[in-house]
């Protein structure tokens, strides 16, 4: 079976300004090309090179991008805000997409408590004023934030920011948010109002904290500045398109609101003669460049954050904050790394195993039980994702099928490939580990549904009643460490690593004597060696001899490819009853 590898190192594309502190965990296993300034046709031509895209917010990243993407499996947002990446679009390709969502939080709050001193202060006009030679005291008479109220729309992680921030300066704190946890909205001193109409109302200060939805682009327009005081500021540090820009330059130049802070607009940079150059452009404005995030600190929380998943997603790991993959708790996902792995290797070994013995040996119905402590885990989507991913990579091609979280049932559905997860209540005391999975493959097709979770009351139970038929493979792990522990109608421990050479013969003299001598003669090394005898249940089985002969799993760790003339080499009547070469 022709085992694909990379020749070269993978490449990463970053056509923005990304700290350093993020790429330099990038650079030693990855070409990382930063090229600023490319045009959308300039960035389509030779996105099909790359593995992994990094951006911020000024990479639009099109469907008509992704689709030239040939080779690509994550787009990687350095920040919170995705609306400069078609989500949907990425998930239909399998590409996954990891933002920041924590890293600028704090960034964006202070810059959001910065502008809104500053409109209460007039500090852009009375700087500008200065700067002219200016000494104008009595036209720059502000307000005080102390006792004014703050009307939060959108009380997320940065609403909350600001929120926590704004208390320490003495304002009284309200929002609307309708998905909003009352809790941590007490715990923020933050009074919730049940509709965006109540809240407009009492605004001293309005500040914006929601992402760019449907329902939340222009949410704050001409007849909802009316409602608002005349004293009444406006923040934005969220995005352009939730403020009709028009409406709020009216409402400034009518006095009906008394003045603006605003970091995001509806075309970034914005274009001559737009509503947001007006915007800008207004006295009553302070307006800067996007700049919520653009703190060093920000910058380089950003960039460690998602370069280490893209580093995890381009060695096949589980990345922490996918945007359009089950999110996977923290805790989950300690726990579940390293069985990731070992199921990985166990789907691969099975596929590059069963189809090394037997041409036509691989089937299409799994089922894969869950034993111990893994059992009560609430998502198994990654372990599904990494079953399918281990069977079908060693017989795709590996730029052509890049399967992963977001897209494994619907690529398992296509192939005609049927799991049935399981979980199985047994006790694992007696075992030196906590958790183990089974993975058998029926003789014959199931109908039982794929993904389905039925509990099993035990897997050894299942497995004894079993089709004598069905393909085996059980695995653990111990130290974070994959081991298998059954192959078939063997058990042994080895560690999945590397190249091995799995060989079934009779329990005879002479046999390793025999695979050493052949291995020696093509160059082969053998690191190590370990032998699975017989499982407890299964029998003998008649030698050439005629007389009753058990048989053995022999399992070589070895130090280079053994060619399909070797492999073959070690069957016949004097050898090996199979062979299988197997690459991790
Ligand atoms: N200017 C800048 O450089 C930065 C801007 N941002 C932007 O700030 C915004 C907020 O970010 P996070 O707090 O991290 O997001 P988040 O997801 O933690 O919070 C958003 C909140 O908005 C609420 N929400 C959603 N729809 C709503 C609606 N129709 N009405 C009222 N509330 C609604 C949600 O329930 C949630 O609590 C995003 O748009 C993000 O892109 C974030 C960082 C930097
Ligand atoms: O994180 C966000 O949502 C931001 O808006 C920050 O954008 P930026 O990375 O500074 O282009």
């Amino acid at each position: 079976m022709a085992i694909l590898m990379h020749t070269s190192k993978p490449k990463v594309l970053i056509p923005e300004k990304v700290s350093p502190d993020g790429l330099a965990l990038l650079k030693d296993q990855f070409e990382v090309d930063e090229k600023k300034g490319l045009s959308p046709e300039e960035l389509k031509s030779i996105i099909g090179e790359y593995e992994a895209l990094i951006v911020r917010s000024e990479t639009q990243v099109t469907a008509e991008l992704l689709n030239a993407a040939k080779k690509l499996k994550v787009v990687a947002r350095a920040g919170v805000g995705v609306d400069n990446v078609d989500v949907q679009s990425a998930t239909t390709h399998g590409i996954i997409v990891v933002n920041s969502p924590s890293g600028n939080i704090n960034a964006a709050a202070e810059h959001t408590i910065a502008l809104l001193m500053a409109v209460a202060r007039n500090v852009g006009d009375a700087a500008q004023s200065i700067k002219a030679g200016k000494w104008e005291r009595s036209r720059l008479v502000g307000v005080e934030a102390k006792g004014k109220t703050l009307a939060i729309v959108g009380l997320g992680k940065v609403g909350l920011t600001v929120a926590r921030i704004a208390n320490g300066l003495g304002m009284r704190l309200v929002a609307y948010d309708p998905y909003a946890n009352p809790n941590l909205a007490a715990a923020a001193s933050v009074t919730l109002r049940s509709s965006l109409a109540e809240l407009l109302k009492e605004a001293d200060f309005l500040t914006l904290h929601t992402p760019l939805i449907a329902s939340t682009k222009g949410m704050i327009g001409k007849a909802e500045l009316e409602t608002m005081k005349s004293t009444a500021r406006i923040l934005n540090v969220a995005r352009g398109g939730m403020i009709d820009e028009d409406a709020l330059v009216e409402a400034l130049d009518a006095g009906t609101i008394a003045g603006a802070g605003i970091d995001v607009f509806t075309s970034e940079p914005p274009k001559p003669d737009s509503s947001a150059s007006r915007l800008i452009a207004h006295p009553k404005v302070v307006a800067t460049p996007h700049l919520g995030a653009s703190t060093r600190e920000a910058q380089e929380n950003v960039s460690i954050d998602v370069c280490e998943q893209v580093v995890s997603i381009l060695s096949g790991e589980l990345p922490r904050s996918a945007v359009n993959a089950p999110i996977i708790l923290p805790e989950e996902y300690r726990t579940l790394q390293p069985f990731v792995q070992l199921v990985e290797r166990m789907g691969s070994l099975y596929t590059q195993h069963y189809s090394s013995v037997k041409v036509d040996a691989f089937r299409t119905t799994f089922d894969i039980i869950y034993e111990g402590k893994l059992a009560s885990i609430n998502t198994t989507k990654p372990l599904f994702a990494a079953l399918v991913k281990g069977l079908l990579t060693p017989i795709t091609s590996s730029d052509g099928l890049n399967i992963n979280i977001v897209n494994a049932e619907l690529l398992a559905k296509e192939r005609g490939i049927l799991i049935n997860e399981q979980r199985s209540r047994e006790d694992v005391n007696d075992k030196p580990y906590s958790s183990s999975i089974t993975l058998r493959a029926r003789a014959t097709r199931s109908t039982s549904h794929s993904r389905s979770r039925a509990a099993s009351p035990s897997a050894s139970r299942a497995l004894k009643a079993a089709d004598s038929d069905d393909q085996i493979i059980q695995g653990f792990v111990s130290g974070n460490k994959p081991y298998i522990s059954r192959l078939d109608k063997f058990s042994g421990e080895f560690v999945p690593r590397g190249t091995l050479l799995i060989c079934r013969n009779y329990d005879s003299c002479g046999k390793i004597g025999f695979v050493g001598n052949l291995l020696g003669k093509a160059g082969v090394n053998i690191k190590f060696m370990n032998v699975a005898p017989l499982y407890e249940e299964a029998g003998e089985e008649e030698g050439k001899d005629g007389e009753a002969a058990s048989e053995a799993l022999m399992i070589l760790g070895v130090d280079r490819p053994v060619g399909e003339d070797v492999r073959k080499a070690l069957v016949g009547p004097d050898g090996m009853l199979e062979a299988s070469v197997v690459n991790f």
